[in-house]
């Protein structure tokens, strides 16, 4: 994505006070600002996770970063695993909802002492993928052709850093999951505390394992590569949303 950027400035997320720097294997840790379709944007190249050790504060610190640099849309994307048997890898996913088990469980960034200045006490998260974008996310999707494989559904995350049981994959499918993945979520949080919209679109790496002794093992390699071929698609049409967005 940093590659259709123009105008380019970028910063190490170890030289940012607060930041912290990714661990995981694809996840470049640099904060890159530039022009897309002339737009300003700033892109998160990277990011961390809950299972490299740091708190949901931690993960979604940037976003309040971005909130003071006068940041209105934030874009989430991701790597997922289907759980609907109907999607296939490659798919791509605009997210109307998520199932954010870990931060219902009180590990999530908006526990503590709230910080009013950024928003309120309790949120409303009933709509928390705007409507809006959505419908644009998949108008779009259809005018550059990529119907068949764009879908709208639920992301539901979870911790990590391992994948998903088989029992576990049956019990997300059974709460309405239809993709599973171990990002985004604390920062989707904290974008609606502070009154960014969301727009989100998973790109669907692999299929959970859905059968006992099926044989089959997921690997982050896998999903690598999976998710290097999905970008391209995902490039498209988050180049031409960015157009589009007011
Ligand atoms: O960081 P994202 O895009 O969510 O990637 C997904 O892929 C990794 C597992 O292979 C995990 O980090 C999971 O969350
Ligand atoms: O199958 C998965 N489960 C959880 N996270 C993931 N990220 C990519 N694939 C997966």
């Amino acid at each position: 994505m940093v590659k259709l950027l123009t105008d380019t400035d970028s910063f190490e997320f170890r030289d940012i006070p607060n930041f912290t720097t990714s661990t995981a294997p694809g996840h470049a840790g640099r904060l890159v600002f530039g022009s897309l379709q002339s737009k300003s944007v700033v892109l998160m190249q990277g990011r961390v996770h809950m299972y490299e050790g740091h708190s949901a504060k931690k993960v979604a610190f940037p976003v309040r970063v971005f909130k003071l640099l006068g940041v209105k849309t934030l874009i989430v994307t991701n790597a997922a695993g289907a759980i609907n048997r109907t999607y296939n890898v490659g798919d791509l996913m605009v997210i109307c909802d998520h199932i954010n088990l870990v931060g219902l469980a009180g590990l999530n960034p908006l526990v503590g002492v709230n910080d009013s200045r950024f928003g309120p006490r309790f949120l409303a998260m009933s709509s928390a993928y705007d409507k809006g974008l959505r419908s644009l996310g998949l108008k779009l999707a259809e005018e550059l052709g990529m119907k068949e494989f764009v879908r709208e559904g639920v992301y539901s995350f979870q911790c990590g850093p391992f994948f998903e049981t088989v029992a576990e994959s049956r019990l997300l499918n059974v709460l309405g999951a239809d993709v599973a993945g171990m990002s985004t979520v604390p920062e989707v949080l904290v974008a609606r505390h502070c009154g960014i919209r969301v727009f989100g679109v998973s790109v669907v790496t692999n299929r959970c394992v859905m059968e006992l002794d099926s044989g089959e093992e997921l690997s982050h390699e896998d999903v690598l590569t999976m998710g290097e071929k999905g970008s391209a698609d995902m490039q498209r049409l988050i180049s031409k949303f960015v157009d589009k967005i007011d």
